[in-house]
């Protein structure tokens, strides 16, 4: 039986065409993933679906009846409903009133409310009480709430929108028990991602959104990852190569362009030494060495204490080490009169909605000038220049570079708060989350720039939940448990896919 079909869709914003004649379905029990690059509509197209946008020409029904939502809220009543990535849940709710948030209570007993609240967080495999205040959980879980009110509203149609994401594997293999859930129930998902190996193993079917077409609309069983990321890009993409450790180059000038890395060769320099790392009540002693030019990977459970390593090194939680060398300088992990702190700088793509200011326009926020004091015109020139080779060089999708940062895909706000943010990295960095949300060539692209950071002898720390990214951009990953680096995985001695594999299996063990 056909949930949902979508006829003849266009949209389009500010004269940029997303979406061009868009048509598809969805059956009733039917998981079908929808992909494609930043940029490409996908986010666009499922909030038409979901009622968040309207679109500008095109027709849908949903089960056999006409279904044109004009709101998020219509849409819900309508049987439609969206989980979102970053979702934004008024914190003062407890789970039970935020799950019931959308539905109906007049009549309905509080208790009553409470025990079935606690049936559906079950259900979604959330451990959390119907009277914990929402403010008071870890932010990863709020998909899960959303999960349970989406299921509370007898939602027909579920969109989940790159909610795999911010997910360790352990926890995408509950999304996925959950959307396997749903999908029994008779219930269509729609699952939006960029996450290919892990989609394939969850979804029926397989939309392809290329230049805002539905280019692919194929069963899952016939698609593999390499070849579906081919498809979203419209052309072969190369497999992931190994990462080998970095060749150092001379140090540059701070605006020097970044020449192409050269051939790498290994660098026994020690930039960071962290020996007997403590944070009280999460981290138990992590000895911790950083080459020149090396990238090491942390990943592991919530409460494993990998935020709390990344945390003491970056200065924002309080903790200790019996000793701590940044290139043989002892520094302190807490501050003190005497000795230097080590305060190592971070970049995380969720503050400040992906660090950037998205009323800025793209244009600003790659350059550090102040343009209304610039009174050469060559320098002026020459940033605007490296303005635009930037955006042309990662591909980010726009009319103009006056546009604002806000009005990209989220893909493409990310890459530019990254490029700008790695211009000026220099020695030792912790980035969390690189690669979030980015497609297939944002991805090289993003690795280009780490392979270019640690030719010039940037040293970096990937705090991760992604074994792609880990795999991908990582010369050893370690794999945080119970406070300490429960095992290491040197990514030189496998195939970039045999290592996925096995920060998978660490990691999940670990869990
Ligand atoms: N409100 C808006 N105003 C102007 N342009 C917009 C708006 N919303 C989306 N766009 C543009 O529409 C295009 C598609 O964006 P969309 O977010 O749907 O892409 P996406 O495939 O979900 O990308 P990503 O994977 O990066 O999230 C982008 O070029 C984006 O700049």
């Amino acid at each position: 039986m056909t949930l949902l079909s979508v006829e003849g869709m266009t949209k389009s914003f500010g004269g940029r065409r997303v979406l061009r004649d868009v048509s598809f379905t969805i059956g009733a029990g039917e998981i079908v993933g929808l992909v494609g690059t930043n940029g490409a509509g996908k986010s666009t197209l499922g909030d038409i679906v979901s009622g968040i946008t309207p679109a500008d020409a095109g027709t849908m029904t949903l089960l056999g009846h006409p279904y044109a939502p004009l709101s998020a809220q219509d849409a819900c009543h309508l049987g439609v409903g969206v989980v979102e990535q970053l979702v934004t849940i008024d914190p003062e709710l407890t789970v039970a009133q935020a799950v019931f948030r959308g539905t109906p209570q007049a009549g309905r007993q509080q208790s009553e409310l409470r025990e079935q609240a606690r049936v559906l967080c079950r259900e979604v495999d959330l451990d959390a009480d119907p009277d914990d205040l929402v403010g008071e959980l870890p932010h990863f879980v709020h998909p899960l709430v959303e999960t349970a009110r989406v299921l509370a509203e007898d939602t027909r149609l579920v969109v989940l929108d790159e909610v795999s994401a911010v997910l360790l594997p352990s926890e995408v293999t509950r999304l996925h028990a959950v959307a396997a859930r749903l999908s029994r129930q008779g219930r269509g998902v729609l699952y939006i991602s960029h996450r290919l190996p892990e989609m394939l193993e969850v979804v029926d079917r397989v939309l392809v959104l290329r230049e805002g077409r539905i280019a692919l609309d194929r069963p899952s069983a016939s698609l593999d990852p390499v070849r579906l990321a081919g498809e979203t890009v419209g052309g072969p993409v190369s497999l992931p190569v190994r990462r080998q450790p970095a060749a150092l180059q001379s140090s540059r000038a701070e605006d020097a362009p970044l020449p192409a890395p050269a051939r790498p060769a290994r660098s026994d320099e020690v930039a960071l030494q962290v020996r007997n790392l403590r944070v009280p009540g999460a981290v138990e002693g992590v000895d911790l060495v950083l080459r020149r030019g090396e990238v090491v990977g942390l990943t592991g459970h919530r409460t494993s204490g990998v935020r709390e390593i990344a945390g003491a090194l970056t200065g924002e939680l309080p903790a200790l080490s019996d000793e701590a060398l940044l290139h043989g300088e002892p520094r302190l992990l807490t501050p003190s009169a005497d000795v230097e702190a080590l305060r190592l700088p971070a970049y995380r793509p969720d503050e400040d909605a992906y660090g950037v200011d998205p009323g800025e326009t793209i244009a600003r926020t790659l350059t550090d000038e102040p343009w209304g004091a610039l009174t050469d015109l060559r320098k002026e020139i020459a940033s605007l220049r490296r303005v635009i080779k930037t955006v042309h060089s990662l591909d980010v999708k726009t009319l103009s570079i006056r546009t604002s940062v806000g009005a990209l895909s989220g893909g493409d706000q990310h890459k530019l708060a990254l490029a700008r943010w790695m211009a000026s990295a220099r020695d030792v960095v912790v980035l969390h989350e690189p690669a979030r949300g980015l497609d297939v060539r944002a991805r090289q692209q993003v690795r280009q720039l780490l392979d270019e950071a640690t030719a010039h002898g940037t040293s970096v720390v990937v705090v991760s939940v992604d074994p792609d990214e880990l795999a991908d951009f990582c010369d050893r990953v370690g794999i945080v448990a119970d406070g300490r680096v429960a095992r290491w995985i040197d990514t030189g001695e496998l195939a970039v896919d045999a290592v996925r594999e096995r920060i998978v299996e660490a990691a999940t063990a670990a869990a």
